[in-house]
C-alpha cells in the first residue's frame, strides 16, 4: 500500500511526518473524548434530569475540545501540505540536477514532452500522495484500533463486530487495488504519450508543413487526446466504483452495529450511556478507512508518476563526471588524442575507433569526412559531453579525465552550427559566456564578431528580447552572437562546427573576418565544411568510419589520390560537405 519509493522519500522528513501522523492520531483521540463527553452530557440533561447549570462545566469542557479538535485538525491539513511541498520541491530539484547532470547526449535520447510532464505534472501528482493518501492510511490504521480498545470493555457485542467488518474496507480495497493501480498507469503513459508527441509537432512543425503531414499529425494528437480521456474515464469509472462499494460496506457495518445495540437497549442488556457512545464512535470507527478509499485513487496516481520519476533519478549518463584535479587558467593550450575509441551506448556501434592525433599550442586542426564518420564526436568528448571508451585526452601533459571537468569547460569556447539562443536580451545571450561582463565589454566583443552593426538596427538595441518568444534572427547572425559570447569568454581553445553553406556573399564575409579575430592565437579544432577553412588549417584530419584515413595539410592531402582527394574533386574544389 506504501511505495517503497516514496515511504523512503516521506522518511527523510522524519520530524514533519511524525507531526501530521501525531496529529492524525490526536485527533481521533480527540473524536472519542468527544463523543464521551458529549454521552455524558445527554445522558444528566435528558435521562438524570439534571439542571442545564449541573453541565455547564461538561458543556465548556465540551466545547473546547470540538474548538481544539478543528485547530488540529486544520494543523494537521497544513502540515501534510507542507510535507508534501517540501518533499515535492526537494524531489523536483534533484530531477532536474540529475538530468541537467546527464549531459546532452543522453538527455537528447529521452523524448522531450515526456521529461516535461514527468518533471511537472508527474511531481505535482505526488502532492496528492504525500498530502491525503499517505497521512490518511496512517489515521486509517491507529484511529480504528484506538476505538476498539475503547469500545471492547465496554460492549464486547459491538467490538466484535467492528473488529469482523473493518477488514472488509481493507480487503475490498486490496481487491480492486490492482485494477485500479493498472488503469491509473495506462492514464499516465498515455497522458506522457501526449505531451511527447505534441511537443514533437511543434517542434517539428515547419517540416510537417512543408511535406504537408500537419493535418495528418493534428488527427494523430487527436486520437491520442480520445485515448487519455478514455483511460481518464476508466479510472473515474473505478474509484466511483470503489467509492460506492466502501461507503456501502460502512453503512451497513455502522447499521448493523445500531441494530444490535438498539434491540439490546430495547431489552434492557445495556445502558444507555453505554449504547449511546458505542453508537457515536461507530461511524467515526469506519471514516477513516472510508476516507482512505476516496484518496487511495490520488495516491494511486502519484505511485505511477513515482515510477517514471524514479525511473529517471536511476539513469545514468554518459557525460564525463571529470576528475578533481584543478586546473588554473592556461595562456595556450596544447592537446593529444591517444589511441581514442568512442561510443554512446556502453557495448554500443564505436563512433571513433583508435583515433590519435596531436596538436601544438596555437594550432588550427580540421576535422574533415563523410557524414556520419565521427567529427562531431571529437568536439563531445573535448567538450566532456561523453568519455572515452578507451584511449586518453591529454591537455598540456594532463589526462583530461582527471581534470575538474568546471575549470576545463571555462577554457573551452564552442561555436556550435546553430547555436541557442535563449529567452532574453541580446546582452543577456552574449554575457551567458561570462555573467559579470559589463556592457562595454559586451559591445566590444560584439564589434569583433562584426555583430554590433546589427544589434544597432533593433529595436531596443542590446536590451531587444530574443529567443522563444522575441525577436527572430537570422541564421548568420545567431552565429556571430555566438562568436561575440564565444570571444568574451576569451578561451585558449575553440571548438568550432561550422555551418555547412547558406549565407550570402556579404554576410559570410563579416562572418569569416569575426571567426578570424575568435581563432587568433587560440588553439582550435574546426568541424570543417569549407575549403577556404581547411586550406588555412595548420593541420587536416580526414576521418572515415570512425577512423583517421589521411592526415596531413591540405597541399599534402590534395597531393595523393585519397579520401580527401575525392571529397574535394566531387565538390568540384568549392569543398561543401
Ligand atoms: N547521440 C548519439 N547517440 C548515438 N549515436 C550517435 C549519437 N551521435 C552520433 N552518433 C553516431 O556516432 C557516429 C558518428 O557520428 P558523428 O555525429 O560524430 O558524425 P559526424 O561526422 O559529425 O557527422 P555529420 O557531419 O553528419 O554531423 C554515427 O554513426 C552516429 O550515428
Amino acid at each position: 500500500m506504501i511505495d517503497r519509493q516514496l515511504g523512503r522519500e516521506a522518511g527523510k522528513k522524519r520530524r514533519l511526518l511524525a507531526a501530521v501522523i501525531g496529529l492524525g492520531a490526536g485527533g481521533g483521540l480527540l473524536a472519542i473524548t468527544q463523543a464521551y463527553y458529549l454521552t455524558q452530557v445527554i445522558d444528566r440533561l435528558f435521562l438524570s434530569k439534571q439542571e442545564l447549570a449541573s453541565v455547564a462545566g461538561l458543556l465548556w469542557l465540551l466545547t473546547a475540545i470540538i474548538l481544539v479538535r478543528a485547530i488540529v485538525t486544520y494543523l494537521e491539513g497544513v502540515l501534510s501540505f507542507k510535507l508534501a511541498a517540501t518533499i515535492k520541491t526537494g524531489l523536483r530539484q534533484r530531477l532536474v540536477s540529475h538530468l541537467l547532470g546527464l549531459g546532452p547526449v543522453t538527455l537528447a535520447q529521452q523524448p522531450a514532452g515526456e521529461l516535461i510532464n514527468i518533471a511537472g505534472e508527474g511531481v505535482e501528482q505526488l502532492e496528492a500522495y504525500f498530502a491525503k493518501y499517505l497521512p490518511q492510511l496512517v489515521k486509517a490504521a491507529c484511529i480504528p484500533v484506538c476505538i476498539l480498545l475503547v469500545v471492547w470493555p465496554l460492549d464486547l457485542t459491538s467490538a466484535l463486530l467492528l473488529l469482523v467488518t473493518a477488514p472488509m474496507i481493507p480487503v475490498f480495497m486490496l481487491l480492486i487495488g490492482k485494477l485500479a493501480e493498472k488503469q491509473n498507469r495506462r492514464q499516465w503513459e498515455t497522458l506522457n504519450s501526449l505531451s511527447a508527441h505534441f511537443l514533437d509537432v511543434l517542434s517539428g512543425l515547419m517540416t510537417l508543413k512543408l511535406f504537408g503531414r500537419s493535418i495528418e499529425q493534428a488527427s494523430i494528437i487527436a486520437r491520442v487526446s480520445k485515448e487519455f480521456r478514455d483511460a481518464t474515464l476508466n479510472v473515474l469509472k473505478v474509484a466511483f466504483l470503489s467509492a460506492l462499494a466502501l461507503e456501502l460496506v460502512a453503512t451497513i457495518s455502522t447499521a448493523l452495529v445500531a441494530v444490535t445495540v438498539g434491540l439490546r437497549l430495547l431489552y434492557g442488556e445495556i445502558e444507555f450511556s453505554q449504547a449511546f457512545f458505542v453508537l457515536l464512535l461507530a461511524p467515526e470507527y469506519y471514516l477513516p478507512l472510508r476516507l482512505l478509499g476516496t484518496q487511495f485513487h490520488a495516491g494511486m496516481a502519484g505511485k505511477a508518476a513515482a515510477a517514471d520519476i524514479f525511473r529517471l533519478l536511476r539513469l545514468s549518463g554518459s557525460q564525463a563526471a571529470g576528475g578533481s584535479a584543478p586546473l588554473p587558467r592556461q595562456q595556450q593550450i596544447a592537446l593529444a588524442f591517444r589511441d581514442v575509441y568512442a561510443e554512446y551506448q556502453p557495448g554500443g556501434r564505436q563512433a571513433l575507433r583508435g583515433i590519435s592525433f596531436s596538436l601544438d599550442a596555437g594550432q588550427h586542426l580540421a576535422i574533415v569526412g563523410p557524414s556520419g564518420a565521427g567529427k562531431s564526436t571529437v568536439a563531445a568528448l573535448l567538450l566532456n559531453f561523453i568519455t572515452p571508451a578507451a584511449g586518453d585526452i591529454v591537455v598540456n601533459g594532463k589526462l583530461l579525465q582527471g581534470l575538474s571537468s568546471d575549470d576545463w569547460l571555462r577554457q573551452v569556447a564552442f561555436v556550435p552550427q546553430r547555436p541557442h539562443l535563449f529567452q532574453g536580451s541580446v546582452a543577456d545571450n552574449i554575457r551567458l559566456a561570462q555573467p559579470d561582463a559589463a556592457l562595454a565589454e559586451i559591445i566590444r566583443a560584439a564589434k569583433a564578431a562584426g555583430a554590433h552593426d546589427f544589434i544597432e538596427r533593433l529595436p531596443a538595441g542590446y536590451d531587444t528580447l530574443i529567443g522563444e518568444g522575441g525577436q527572430g534572427l537570422s541564421g548568420g547572425e545567431c552565429q556571430r552572437l555566438a562568436i561575440a559570447r564565444a570571444l568574451l569568454q576569451d578561451a585558449p581553445l575553440v571548438i568550432l562546427d561550422e555551418a555547412a553553406r547558406g549565407l550570402d556573399v556579404h554576410s559570410q564575409a563579416v562572418l569569416d573576418k569575426a571567426l578570424a579575430r575568435l581563432l587568433a592565437g587560440r588553439t582550435a579544432i574546426i568541424i570543417a565544411h569549407r575549403l577556404s577553412t581547411v586550406r588555412q588549417a595548420d593541420k587536416v584530419i580526414v576521418l572515415a568510419d570512425g577512423q583517421i584515413s589521411e592526415t596531413g595539410t591540405h597541399a599534402e592531402l590534395l597531393a595523393r589520390p585519397g579520401l580527401y582527394w575525392q571529397l574535394v574533386g566531387a565538390s568540384k574544389g568549392g569543398y561543401d560537405v
